[in-house]
């Protein structure tokens, strides 16, 4: 393709919002016929990639924290990949399983037949073992204040010394303006699909996000698309 067409494709330098992210996915998985499952194997890659490249990651001890939405999907498949290459990973599972996406749902399904250990609990002396904390509790998808448990994962994510990686944006984060729902992750880098979000393009959302690497995963806005 060529690169003035491609470089369109990725709009560098937008910022796009949880709306527009949800429609280009839609678009992609329904009107071009990209399976989802490949989309999030391409976003857990781009994070898992990342995480290893990154020097601001020490990954002797992984603990990926994953709420039950696609986001948390993205987090589980990136524990696998982690799993896969040897490194030492825990999945804390926040959501209700039997209320998770189908996406998430499969992704759990993977992680069990791999016997990956899976927790609903972690106590403080295991927790302060971790040296890498993946934050794949919300996505593009919070829409409303953080509470309860959530709450308190995310304020003992912020407590922690370990290095954090948030899968797309910082939990607590909304995607359209960088407001804070209650409490909000403080990443050391996020890496954010296909286009980065608005809310990094704030002062608080930049603060929050740390350093962003924008994941080019295969969607894109159907307005830039070659036309045939
Ligand atoms: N667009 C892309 O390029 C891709 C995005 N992916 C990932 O999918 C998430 C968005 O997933 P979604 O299922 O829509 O929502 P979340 O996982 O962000 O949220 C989960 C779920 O939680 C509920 N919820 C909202 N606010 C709260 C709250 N305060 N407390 C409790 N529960 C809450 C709500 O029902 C949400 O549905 C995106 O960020 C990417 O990580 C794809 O996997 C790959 C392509
Ligand atoms: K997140």
């Amino acid at each position: 393709m060529p690169s003035q067409i491609y470089n369109k494709l990725l709009m560098t330098g937008q910022y796009i919002s949880a709306e527009q992210a949800s429609a280009f996915d839609d678009f992609t998985i329904n009107q071009i016929g990209v399976p989802s499952a490949v989309l999030m194997e391409k976003a857990a890659l781009a994070v898992y990639d990342r995480l290893l490249k990154s020097p601001a990651f020490n990954l002797k001890k992984v603990l990926v924290i994953a709420g039950s939405g696609n986001n948390g999907g993205d987090g589980i498949a990136v524990a696998r990949l982690l799993y896969l290459r040897g490194i030492p990973v825990t999945i804390w599972l926040l959501g209700q399983q039997d209320k998770a996406s189908v996406q998430t749902q499969l992704q759990l399904k993977i992680v069990k037949n791999y016997g990956l250990p899976i927790e609903n609990q972690i106590d403080e002396e295991n927790f302060s073992k971790y040296t890498c904390l993946v934050d794949a509790i919300f996505g593009v998808g919070l829409s409303r204040e953080i509470e309860g448990n959530y709450a308190q994962a995310v304020n003992r994510i912020n407590a922690s010394t370990a290095a954090v990686m948030a899968v797309d944006i910082p939990s607590g984060l909304h995607a359209d303006d960088g407001k804070v729902l209650g409490t909000s992750v403080q990443a050391d880098e996020t890496v954010t699909m296909s286009y980065n979000k608005m809310a990094m393009a704030t002062e608080q959302g930049r603060q929050l996000a740390g350093l962003v690497t924008v994941a080019d995963i295969g969607i894109y806005d159907p307005n830039c698309l070659p036309a045939n």
